[in-house]
């Protein structure tokens, strides 16, 4: 680690905020021999390593097996007395993080030749900042502070100790009733682990559906599933009012449809704010926010102020990890090559819930509007998802009038990782012919996706020009082969 006293007192490119937007930004910036400044106010690593990805994937990991256990009845192994021993479920989410940590240190960093420092930077003006008061001059800079939960505000509310994704994985004890406030990806991810780990959970989401970002076939399978693993799905409904128990962390929660649910922990998983307060002095830097706080940026990741760029979920393009990586990397390379890389436009997404929602560019909702058609395989249909007797989801391709794939959107087990194909062939903008010409192993899931394109190119073989010149085709072979 660098010492504050010891900084240079210009460097070439200053980075705000050691997420994984800053992480993947120093090493770009560095490795093209910019004196480089990564700052750090709190823990390496940031929201992905300690509060997001990394966690919840554990906690999920953990309550999968505890549901496939109880499940596996419908395959003939009974497994009798399933215990879940919450603390050392805990002890595995805080182990992944801790193996994960290294790749995120300070030593890893500085090998790739920047220097960090552990602070809190704010900018006093458009060339210069400061860490922990000390002054220090900047040719550019990256803002990567990231975004942190936005807390309910119902009358009582501040009578209850609520929980939100930056604490929930310091519990020891499962929660006997968790009620959570919000149906997005925290909701749901966290709503049915805690469920399947043996928590009565009741989750509250304002809107009619849950997933609201994903298509409504998506939501609908989601929701169902929730419901099976015992999740009261509140759907359309508000909170009025919190009664705050005795102990500071139980208490009643009242809804606006008249009903109550009393809960041992409350948990809101309502959306995430970007971290751009006053104290960050994005004034003085000449950086403009817009009315929800996010950094303004052009499609080159450039703030208002032309030697300040922004990546990750500060700057409010979609709140991922690989897009804070991506954009991270793109917001250094153009600062310090002085190039005008724009960011993708194609951003894979997982909710992994189970089943998992993988989606990704022009979703079948949005084909009829975009000129496109749609190709679903339902996995009742698909041999493995039959021999794992879980058939629940379908590979939906949204394809374009020459057959290129535009977008797709997979609900399965193992969704996620049959994304990886899907996006490779929107971002080269790969024709059916091309996946259908690529032989698939079987019994895989992602046959399911092969079998889409495959059907997509076999009508595409009867009708039209092409239709008409096979059949001709055929005709004449039948003609001359005896
Ligand atoms: C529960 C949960 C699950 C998630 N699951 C997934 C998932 O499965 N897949 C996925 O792709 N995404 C997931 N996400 C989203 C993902 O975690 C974020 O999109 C990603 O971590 C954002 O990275 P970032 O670099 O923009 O910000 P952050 O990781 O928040 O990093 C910002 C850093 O800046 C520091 N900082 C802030 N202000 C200052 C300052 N003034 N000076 C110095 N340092 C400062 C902070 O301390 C922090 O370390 C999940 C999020 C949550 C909450
Ligand atoms: N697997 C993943 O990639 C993953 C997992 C978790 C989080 N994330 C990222 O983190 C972000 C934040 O997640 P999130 O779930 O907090 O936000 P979100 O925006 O995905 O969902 C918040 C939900 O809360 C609901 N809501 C808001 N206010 C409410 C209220 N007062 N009462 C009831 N419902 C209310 C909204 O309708 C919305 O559906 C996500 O958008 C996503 O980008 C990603």
């Amino acid at each position: 680690m660098t010492r504050i006293a010891d900084l240079p007192d210009t460097v070439d490119m200053l980075i705000i905020g050691a997420g994984t937007a800053g992480l993947v930004a120093a090493k770009t910036a560095a490795g093209f021999g910019a004196t480089t400044v990564l700052v750090e106010a709190h823990r390496m690593g940031g929201d992905c390593l300690w509060t997001g990805c990394v966690p919840s994937k554990s906690l999920i990991a953990a309550a999968e097996i505890a549901q496939s256990a109880r499940d596996g009845g419908h395959l003939g192994v009974h497994v009798d007395g399933v215990r879940v021993d919450f603390a050392a479920v805990m002890g595995h989410v805080h182990d992944a993080m801790r193996t994960i940590e290294p790749v995120d240190s300070i030593e890893t960093i500085e090998q790739s030749g920047a220097l960090v420092v552990m602070g809190r930077a704010r900018f006093t003006g458009p060339r210069s900042a400061e860490i922990d008061g000390r002054p220090i001059a900047f040719r550019q800079a990256i803002i990567a502070t990231g975004s942190a939960p936005t807390l309910p505000d119902a009358p009582g509310m501040d009578g209850v100790a609520v929980l939100t994704s930056d604490d929930v994985w310091d519990l020891t004890t499962l929660p006997e009733r968790l009620v959570v406030i919000g149906g997005g990806a925290i909701g749901c991810e966290l709503g049915q682990a805690f469920a399947r780990l043996g928590s009565h959970v009741a989750l509250v989401q304002r809107g009619p559906r849950l997933l609201p970002k994903e298509d409504e076939s998506a939501s609908r399978l989601v929701t169902a599933a929730l419901e099976d693993d015992g999740v009261d799905v509140r759907l359309g409904t508000q909170v009025v009012r919190v009664e705050a128990g005795e102990d500071g962390e139980s208490g009643i929660l009242h809804l606006d449809d008249g009903t109550a649910l009393p809960f041992d922990r409350l948990l809101a998983a309502l959306g995430r704010a970007p971290r751009t307060d006053d104290a960050l002095g994005l004034a003085a830097a000449g950086v403009d926010t817009d009315e929800r706080g996010h950094v303004v940026i052009d499609a080159t990741l450039r703030t208002s102020n032309p030697r300040i760029r922004a990546a990750g979920d500060v700057s409010g393009l979609p709140q991922f990890t690989h897009t804070a990586g991506v954009n991270g990397s793109v917001a250094a390379t153009n600062a310090v090559l002085g190039l005008r890389r724009t960011v993708s436009e194609v951003v894979p997404r997982v909710t992994f819930t189970h089943p998992e929602v993988a989606a990704v560019g022009l979703q079948p909702s949005e084909a009829e509007a975009n000129g496109c058609s749609v190709q679903t395989v339902d996995h009742h249909h698909v041999d493995r998802a039959i021999a794992d007797d879980r058939t629940t989801g379908f590979t939906s391709l949204v394809i374009d009038g020459s057959g290129r794939l535009r977008g797709a959107l997979i609900v399965g087990p193992r969704a996620g990782e049959s994304l990886g194909e899907a996006s490779l062939a929107v971002t080269q903008k790969l024709k059916t012919s091309a996946i259908a010409g690529s032989t698939h192993a079987y019994p895989t899931y992602s046959d399911a996706f092969w079998n889409a394109a495959v059907a997509d190119v076999r009508g595409r073989l009867r009708t039209g020009a092409v239709g008409a010149a096979v059949r001709v085709l055929a005709r004449f072979r039948a003609a001359v082969v005896r």
